[in-house]
């Protein structure tokens, strides 16, 4: 991965990176071959004319909003069975913690059924009527854009088994489309954070009032599964991780989706696309939301490498393994901790 020097919009301080925009209207070949040279040279990219419907994206994101917008006691009655359902502050099992509350979802047709009445549910709806009506919106709203984006995650991994020559253009495309996929679905909400600066001498920012720092809203992590498809509305708070370790902010721009690499897709490309660590930070005065969709294979899906990417100079870098297996290692893990590492070759720590 190269990812050394982005474009810098300010001359002095690195305030952002101009993540590639890749245009999937334009010649399939050109396209499939920006996109590998996106995720060779960044693990990140943007895309537009990305064929996810403007209302269909709309409507989710009213629904996402409406639900954060609920009193507290509400929204705990969509906490189900972990890890899905509603959640603030607490990531994961380990003690993780941020500014963040979130609604985590499994992707599955009938999960969703479920889940539409409780994220919907409305007190101030006492008739039940209009109650399932609102449900099914909401199941409507998410069903839509489940699909949608499932869609282009597909694209993308055909485009990419082709920009990769991989001649089985569908390995990839293949894990996320079978019914039993575990693809999940993950609405943040970062509620505004004013920071009031503790010691004006020490803060870099000292002419805003309050001190424009930012907290952590979701801390430094690597995303498990294969792609990750996440919008946000135009409030920034992402970052990434550039190979001298610094961290950049990425531009918000709700009319494209950001695309990134993850874990199993770095296995699966025998260690040519990095899955790239970011994190979420708050913003001091404005409310965040993004939606995130992250698409995985079923549980039982072996991860292996197509064979063309393998030879006598690129050895296999990964032990075999399933996405269950992966998955028990990495949900006990906590959510800065390398996961991957544990899966390599000459790894002989055990593996869950
Ligand atoms: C601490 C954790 C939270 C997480 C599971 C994990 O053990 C490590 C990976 C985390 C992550 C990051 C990307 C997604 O937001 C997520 C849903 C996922 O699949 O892996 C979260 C997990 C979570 O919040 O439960
Ligand atoms: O909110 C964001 O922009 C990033 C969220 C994220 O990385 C995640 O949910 O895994
Ligand atoms: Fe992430």
């Amino acid at each position: 991965m190269v990812v050394a020097s982005p474009t810098q919009i300010h001359s002095e301080k690195l305030l952002a990176i101009e993540l590639p925009t890749i245009d999937l209207s334009g010649d399939r070949s050109v396209v499939s071959s920006l996109i590998v040279k996106a995720c060779d040279e960044y693990g990140f990219f943007k895309v537009k004319n990305h064929g996810v419907p403007h209302d269909i994206i709309a409507k989710m994101e009213k629904e996402g909003f409406n639900f954060f917008a609920k009193p507290f006691e509400e929204k705990q009655k969509a906490e189900m069975a972990k890890p899905f359902g509603y959640g603030c502050k607490n990531i994961g099992f380990r003690g993780d913690t941020g500014e963040v509350e979130y609604l985590l979802l499994s992707t599955n047709p009938l999960s969703i059924a479920e889940r539409s009445e409780t994220i919907s549910n409305d007190p101030a709806n006492f008739r039940q009527e209009p109650k399932l009506e609102k449900a099914k919106e909401t199941h409507s709203a998410l069903s839509a854009y489940i699909e949608a984006v499932r869609e282009l995650a597909c694209e993308l991994l055909d485009l990419l088994a082709e920009g990769l020559w991989v001649p089985d253009r569908s390995v990839f495309s293949r894990l996320i489309r079978d019914v039993d996929s575990d693809s999940i679905i993950r609405l943040n909400h970062y509620p505004p954070m004013p920071m009031l600066c503790k010691d004006k001498e020490l803060c870099e920012d000292k002419d805003s009032s309050p001190c424009n720092q930012n907290k952590v809203g979701f801390g430094e992590h690597s995303d498990p599964q294969i792609l990750t498809i996440l919008r946000s509305n135009d409030v920034g708070g992402l970052q990434i991780s550039l190979n001298d370790g610094a961290w950049v902010p990425v531009t918000p721009d709700p009319a494209t989706f950001c695309i990134n690499v993850g874990d199993l897709l770095q296995a699966m490309t025998n260690g040519r696309f990095v899955s790239v660590r970011h994190k979420a930070l708050t913003n001091s005065h404005k409310s965040r939301m993004s939606m995130a969709y992250f698409a995985a294979p079923p549980p039982n899906a072996r991860i292996t490498v197509p064979p063309e990417m393998i030879s006598p100079t690129k050895p296999a870098l990964y032990k075999p393994f399933t996405w269950a297996e992966f998955k028990k290692t990495a949900f006990a893990l906590r959510l800065g901790d390398s996961r991957l590492g544990l899966f390599r070759m000459e790894c002989d720590e055990q593996v869950a």
